[in-house]
């Protein structure tokens, strides 16, 4: 089974699809990942999601409202960053943003006057520090090899700090399967207690929300695209009526059913 993540090797995402994949590719953003998947060119896609910090990754919420994949696995993994330099001085601090705003108390305590430099993904910001005395890395400390040292380890600014991902796959591969099932919502309509109707065939039923997010729909101001998660399965008599529901309550836009998957935590 084929895999892409993000990279290059030495991301978190990258760790996190080693429990998924032997044979592992890079791209440089989460929707190249999502649309990898999406074309066939790969089986499966890791993609952050949400991180206990920092909250969603925007672009992976709308890389999967945009293309058409499942959702087979979510992945949660501790994220533990380390300072990564040639030297103690340096001027800039290199890595993804959201690593950067995980450590942003951090930063500020310790560094106030060193410049941030947002990258495509933590290792990319490592290898910024590699080529360049000047520049600091954000990554996981395995990524120090011979020529970086670790400044300091630990500094994300809670140390209980988590990532979730999800494991993507072509959308026949979506299960009924698991103790999860994720939705995207287009209800193309607005008027009082839209949300409510949305959410109640889930309370209804008894059936527990994980998590619900809403992301412009990009038609027109205040018009938004809900990403729900819940804690059963489409297996399930009552996830079924619930999504029945929640059809005939959007009729005017769309319902994507994601797919229901398992938790799997990664150290
Ligand atoms: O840059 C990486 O190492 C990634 O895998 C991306 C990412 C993210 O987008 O949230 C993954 C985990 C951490 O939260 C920091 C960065």
């Amino acid at each position: 089974m084929n895999a892409l993540t993000l990279g290059p090797e030495g991301t978190y995402s990258h760790r996190a699809t080693q429990s998924v994949a032997d044979d592992i590719d890079f791209a440089e953003s989460v929707t190249a990942i999502v649309e990898g998947v999406a074309t066939g060119a790969y089986d499966r896609g890791v993609v952050p999601i949400e991180n206990s910090i920092e909250g969603s990754v925007t672009e992976s919420l709308d890389a999967l409202a945009d293309q058409r994949v499942a959702v087979v696995r979510e992945v949660v993994t501790p994220i533990r960053h380390s300072l990564l330099a040639q030297t103690e001085t340096f001027e800039t601090v290199a890595s993804h943003q959201q690593a950067l705003a995980q450590c942003r108390e951090y930063l500020n305590r310790e560094y106030p006057d060193v410049v941030t430099e947002p990258v495509a993904s933590t290792a990319r910001g490592v290898e910024r520090a590699r080529e360049d005395s000047s520049v600091a890395g954000i990554g996981h400390p395995a990524n120090a090899g011979d020529d970086l040292r670790v400044l300091e380890s630990d500094i994300q600014d809670r140390s209980s700090n988590a990532t979730r991902f999800l494991v993507v796959a072509p959308e026949s591969e979506r299960s009924e399967a698991g103790g999860k099932t994720s939705f995207v919502v287009y209800p193309n309509t607005n008027h009082p207690g839209l949300l409510l109707d949305l959410l109640e065939p889930f309370a209804e039923r008894d059936i527990n929300l994980s998590r619900v997010e809403s992301r412009p729909s990009g038609e027109r101001l205040g018009d938004y695209v809900f990403h729900i998660d819940i804690e059963a399965g489409l297996y399930e008599g009552r996830t079924k009526g619930a999504v029945a529901e929640l059809e005939e309550i959007a009729d005017e836009g769309w319902v994507r059913v994601l797919g229901s998957y398992d938790t799997e935590h990664v150290v």
